[in-house]
């Protein structure tokens, strides 16, 4: 069948216009978009600032106040902006989606705060019906006119007497829906008016039923007032952080991107938090609050801060309750971040003690920030604080000490061994915390001539003091007998004297003995298992790591005491127990292996001293009396 044989066998296909369910619009906005029923009185205020922002544009001495009436239960909202016509009753309030800002001019469209065209439909998430009375103040022969909407989507529009409404300006009308009433309580409206308005640019007043009126806008903003002198600037900025967003800054910074038009104030937080932590910051969108929890204004390092800010070039979200993910966005978190990092400079040159301050509970923010920025690094070196064998100092102070800086590669291995390497002259940095290994690994880039190193047995080892040739010889036998004894563990047994004199043993077990163990044992354990093929792919992985070294010190009473023990099963039992204290101490988890072998060196032990005292008093019972 040809194309003109099909066109005259089907009838022509009918326009259509898409229809709206209103009350499935409502439900998405009420249940995905706004957060909250409380919204609804920030669309108001906006709608009613861009009226008045409208009209100002024509006639900039028109009179700009938007008032509230909380009373009767429902709620007035009146404005004195640019109203509208009846025409654009039907354009703009009518139709979904249309918003009169968007047509207006570029640069004209930069000054409102709507552009979606929806915003109105917040009212509908408390209220079955809305009443707008407007009359335009660009048409001014034009009557006034009445809007009624409901929330199934059907309006109608009557045409009022000039009388009913005599200056330009629009008034709306709410009356809650059943189970919003509290939204309209006088004092919950004054509550969300100062929280979203507070900031707006137009004079806001709330009255409730008794008439009493409270003004809701207090500007300019706290960052933006002039004050007599800097504390006095900086008390006010704590007292805001304290009153707004809950908590008594440790210190106040200034933040200013002129570009974007972000001006406001970072807050630092008075206790250290997780790193992980993304901050909620207030942001105010050309004085409305849009958001108390915006997670993406400042970069992800800055977690010790939270921030107050105003701006004019961000975008918002359509539920304008968050930011617009863009360039501007990435931009404005760059010259923040920026501006963090300065007042760090500045600190760093003029006010170390304030930084001091500031480091001792933000060291991690800062270095997290440092590890991706060697000028800061370089900045800060003198001042952040790592745990070396030389106490709590800056790497700048230890590197000036120690040529070659050691470091652990967890925290267990640090305590295990920080003293005894101090005692032998080591300097080593514990690299357990979170970002310390990164930035010591740095350090011979930015001081030239230090070396940083791993801390490995054998450094230790070398590091501890021989012991006499003579007494090397004496233990020979029983070192012998404790190499077979550890060789199933894979370590070596040897002989040092080193300090303190109370600790009896050392393990010294890196973390390619470590890795190469777990290796062995799940070679093992596959085998045993039949596993060939898998046991076959760990064997092929044999590392050539050095084995473990169980130290044992000469100085220590006890185990010079061992190592003449005649008897060949307690010397063994000995040996087991010496790994065993040791391994406690090096604080990691046991195998299942190292387990089994603490508690046979236990029991052991135990039954030893049981049969000691027990023959002993066979033999002898007077035998414990007489030894007193
Ligand atoms: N108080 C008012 N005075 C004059 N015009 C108004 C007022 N409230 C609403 N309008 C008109 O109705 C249109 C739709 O308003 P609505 O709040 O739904 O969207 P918007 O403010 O344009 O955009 P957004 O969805 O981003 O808030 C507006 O563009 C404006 O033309």
């Amino acid at each position: 069948m040809s194309n003109a044989d099909a066109d005259r066998a089907t009838p022509p296909a009918a326009d259509h216009t898409f229809q709206v369910d209103l009350r499935g619009l409502v439900d998405l906005l009420s249940h995905h978009l706004y957060s909250s029923p409380r919204v609804y009185l920030r669309e108001l205020l906006q709608n009613g600032i861009d009226a008045i922002t409208a009209r100002r544009a024509a006639d900039p001495a028109a009179p700009a106040a938007i008032r509230l009436t909380a009373a009767g239960g429902g709620l007035r909202v009146e404005d004195s902006g640019i109203g509208l016509t009846e025409e654009d009753v039907h354009r703009f309030l009518a139709t979904i989606g249309r918003s009169s800002k968007r047509d207006a001019l570029e640069t004209a469209r930069r000054d409102y705060l709507g552009q979606f065209g929806i915003g109105l439909l917040a009212c509908f998430v408390v209220a079955d019906e809305i009443t707008v009375v407007t009359r335009s103040a660009g048409t001014p022969d034009a009557p006034p006119v009445e809007w009624r909407a409901r929330a199934d989507g059907r309006y109608a529009v009557r045409v009022l007497p000039a009388d009913a409404r005599p200056e330009p300006g629009t008034t709306v009308l709410l009356t809650p829906r059943r189970g919003s009433e509290e939204w309209f309580a006088a004092d919950r409206v004054l509550d969300l008016a100062r929280d979203f308005g507070g900031l707006l640019p137009y004079d806001i007043t709330v009255a409730d039923e008794t008439g009493r009126t409270s003004l809701v806008t207090d500007t300019p903003a706290v960052w933006d007032r002039e004050y007599p002198t800097p504390e006095s600037r900086h008390s006010a900025l704590a007292r805001y952080c304290t009153e707004t967003l809950g908590f008594a800054p440790l210190d106040v910074i200034d933040l200013s991107v002129p570009l974007a038009g972000v001006r406001g104030a970072a807050f630092v937080l008075p206790s250290a938090v997780s790193p992980a932590m993304r901050g909620k910051h207030r942001v105010h969108l050309k004085g409305m609050l849009l958001t108390e929890s915006a997670d993406t204004l400042l970069p992800d390092w800055a977690f010790f801060v939270r921030c107050a800010v105003d701006t004019e070039a961000l975008r918002p979200t359509a539920s304008r309750e968050s930011l617009y993910d863009d360039e501007a966005l990435a931009a404005v978190r760059d010259a923040l971040g920026a501006g963090l990092r300065s007042w760090l400079t500045g600190l760093a040159a003029h006010e170390p003690e304030r930084l001091g301050r500031f480091l001792a509970v933000h060291h991690l923010g800062v270095k997290a920030m440092a590890r991706h920025d060697d000028e800061l690094l370089e900045l800060m070196l003198p001042w952040l604080p790592f745990e070396t064998t030389d106490g709590r100092v800056s790497l700048d102070e230890f590197a000036g000490r120690h040529r070659v800086v050691h470091i652990t590669d967890t925290v267990e291995e640090f305590r295990q061994i920080a003293p005894i390497a101090a005692a032998a002259g080591l300097g080593v940095v514990n690299g357990g915390y979170t970002y310390d290994a990164d930035l010591v690994g740095r350090l011979p880039a930015l001081r030239p001539g230090t070396v940083v190193d791993r801390l490995d047995p054998d450094t230790v080892t070398a590091h501890l003091d021989p012991v006499d040739p003579f007494v090397e010889l004496a233990a020979g036998d029983f070192l012998a007998l404790a190499r077979t004894v550890l060789a199933p563990l894979e370590c070596e047994p040897s002989l040092r004297t080193f300090h303190p004199v109370a600790v009896p043993a050392l393990l010294l077990d890196g973390r390619d003995e470590r890795n190469e163990r777990t290796r062995a044992q799940a070679e093992s354990a596959a085998a045993s298992a039949g596993d060939d093929l898998w046991a076959g792919i760990l064997g092929a992985l044999r590392g050539d790591a050095p084995q473990a070294r169980l130290v044992l010190n000469h100085l220590n009473p006890l185990v010079r005491r061992i190592l003449t023990v005649p008897d060949e099963e307690l010397a063994r039992t000995t040996v087991e127990g010496l790994y065993g204290q040791a391994l406690l101490l090096s604080r990691r988890p046991l195998s299942a292996q190292e387990s089994t072998l603490l508690n046979r060196s236990f029991l052991g032990l135990l039954e030893r001293a049981v049969d000691n005292t027990a023959g002993g008093a066979a033999a002898d019972p007077a035998g414990p009396a007489d030894e007193k």
